[in-house]
């Protein structure tokens, strides 16, 4: 029975383990695979991150197999000899739970709980169950029932009836219980609900997201796998530009406020921490730093293989940001050495986002976590290419890197920012306001015509107050007085 493509781990002690102690019945799973060769990400990887997703939903993985076959069973989705041998495996190690790392249909899933005894759920089942524990706004308990329910209404009559779904465990929280006791049709007016109020959200999104716009600040969208320290470059980020010596000003929060950790100071934190999709909903910061010049942060829900597109579709509104964003930094967790596979998988995210080929700035982060040794290898290049992206070498955790992140960034979205001589009229005074208020002003002088400014501004406002363009001297510069844009 363990054969080569067959690894059963073994069992932890059983006195020291926390289940004891808790009370709780953890579930026990066996992990299923199916090796294609055409995959773009590899069965090996594939399977230790359904391993870390079991473990993120608090069962405990006894056992691993994989049938490479390229060809899929109607029925069973694995071969029929497959199918023993996952119940042998299963028994032996007393598993209550297989968990396949794809997604199976409703007769697939009723044709292996018959044939094994033992509740199956899949890849898709186990992504969804893991976002329902972690949802905490409105928006994302929303988004996550959605997926939900349209992953259960084709296969409401797929679960045998001898193995219920209400006792608990993985795939049956969120909305299951009661639900899928009521017939499809009401299933349908829940979507059609949902779908309703999401879209209700979504306009108060484009409003919020106007606003930004007539703005002009560059949004900076922090994407990357799940766990890379995105959260952590948010809050660090914050933190310099409150109290660093790089870059002074101060942060104003704008957006949700949902699971924020508020530090009691002008900071006002994202949600971090040690374990797979800590962060579900999007957060904007507004970042303003000494010169005036703001730019709008966004930090997003991490990314992992095969995310069930049920999913990605419900979390594309929310998403939108990534695709709207002037500049993506893409945080990787460059201590892992799946590292690159990380990178594929975000990639491939992104595309399905739209968002793929914006203006990248990869951020290897954790470079603390790194040996000395480990500096100079080709795993982290000095500076400069990593996998075709221009690379900053970062730790969120000691700050390292963050001044030439900041001084890159800045340099990148402030790019079509021009210098230039105003002279505006005393009877513009909401205009000079404007310009102190948003800009750089870094010189003024009160004359007869009005007050005469050298300010830094981008484009957009360039354009809007060109009219008011001089000389450094103050006399009429060439073009101006002249309304280009209204
Ligand atoms: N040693 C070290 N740990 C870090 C660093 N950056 C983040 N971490 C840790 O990595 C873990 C994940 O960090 P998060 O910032 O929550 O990661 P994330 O990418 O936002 O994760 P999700 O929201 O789950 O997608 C946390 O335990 C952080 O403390 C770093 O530079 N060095
Ligand atoms: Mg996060």
């Amino acid at each position: 029975m363990n054969q080569d493509n067959t690894n059963v781990k073994e069992r932890e002690d059983k006195n020291s383990t926390y289940f004891e102690t808790s009370g709780s019945l953890t579930e026990r799973a066996i992990l299923v695979g199916l090796g294609d060769d055409r995959e773009e990400i590899d069965i090996e990887y594939s399977m230790h991150e359904l391993e870390e997703l079991v473990m993120a939903a608090d069962a405990e993985v006894v056992g691993s197999t994989v049938q490479n076959k390229r060809i899929i069973d109607v029925a069973t989705y694995i071969g029929s000899g497959k199918v023993q041998e996952v119940k042998q495996l299963a028994e032996a190690n007393e598993a209550n739970v297989i968990v396949f790392n794809d997604e199976l249909s409703g007769s697939q899933i009723r044709n292996l709980e018959g044939e094994i005894g033992l509740k199956v759920i899949d890849r898709t089942a186990l992504i969804l169950d893991i976002f329902a524990r972690r949802a905490q706004s409105r928006t994302s308990k929303l988004q996550i029932e959605l997926a939900q329910l349209g992953y259960r209404l084709p296969r409401l009559t797929g679960y045998g009836n001898a193995l219920s779904r209400t006792g608990g465990g993985i795939g049956t929280r969120g909305p299951g219980e009661q639900k899928l006791e009521i017939d499809k049709r009401r299933i349908r007016e829940r979507i059609s609900d949902i779908r309703h109020e999401l879209k209700e959200e979504t306009k108060v999104r484009e409003t919020q997201k106007a606003g930004r716009q007539r703005g002009g600040e560059p949004l900076v969208a922090l994407v990357g796998y799940t766990n890379a320290g995105k959260s952590s470059v948010m809050n660090r980020m914050l933190e310099m530009v409150v109290k660093g010596p790089s870059a002074g000003g101060s942060e104003k929060s704008g957006g949700s406020q949902d699971g924020s950790q508020d530090q009691g100071d002008s900071v006002k934190r994202v949600f971090e921490k040690d374990m797979l999709f800590a962060t579900l909903d999007t957060y904007h910061r507004r970042v303003e730093f000494e010169d005036n010049k703001a730019m709008v942060l966004v930090d997003t829900v991490g990314f992992v293989s095969k995310l069930p597109h049920k999913l990605v579709e419900a979390f594309k509104a929310t998403l939108e940001e990534v695709r709207d964003a002037d500049l993506l930094l893409h945080v990787v967790d460059v201590t892992n050495e799946n590292v690159h596979n990380q990178i594929a998988i975000t990639e491939k995210v992104l595309r399905e986002l739209d968002a793929f080929g914006k203006p990248t700035l990869l951020l290897l982060n954790k470079i603390d976590l790194l040996s000395t040794e480990d500096h100079d290898t080709v795993m982290v290049p000095r500076a400069g290419m990593f996998d075709g992206y221009e690379a900053l070498r970062i730790s969120a955790r000691t700050g390292e890197g963050f001044d030439t992140l900041f001084e890159t960034l800045r340099g990148k979205v402030f790019r079509g920012h021009v210098r230039v001589h105003m002279l505006i009229p005393y009877s513009e005074g909401a205009v000079y306001s404007y310009l102190c208020d948003h800009h750089h002003v870094m010189q003024t002088e009160y004359v007869e015509a009005g007050t005469l400014i050298e300010v830094e501004l981008d484009s957009k406002d360039y354009q809007r107050y060109k009219r008011f363009e001089v000389r450094p001297d103050g006399l009429p510069a060439p073009g101006s007085g002249v309304r280009e844009d209204e």
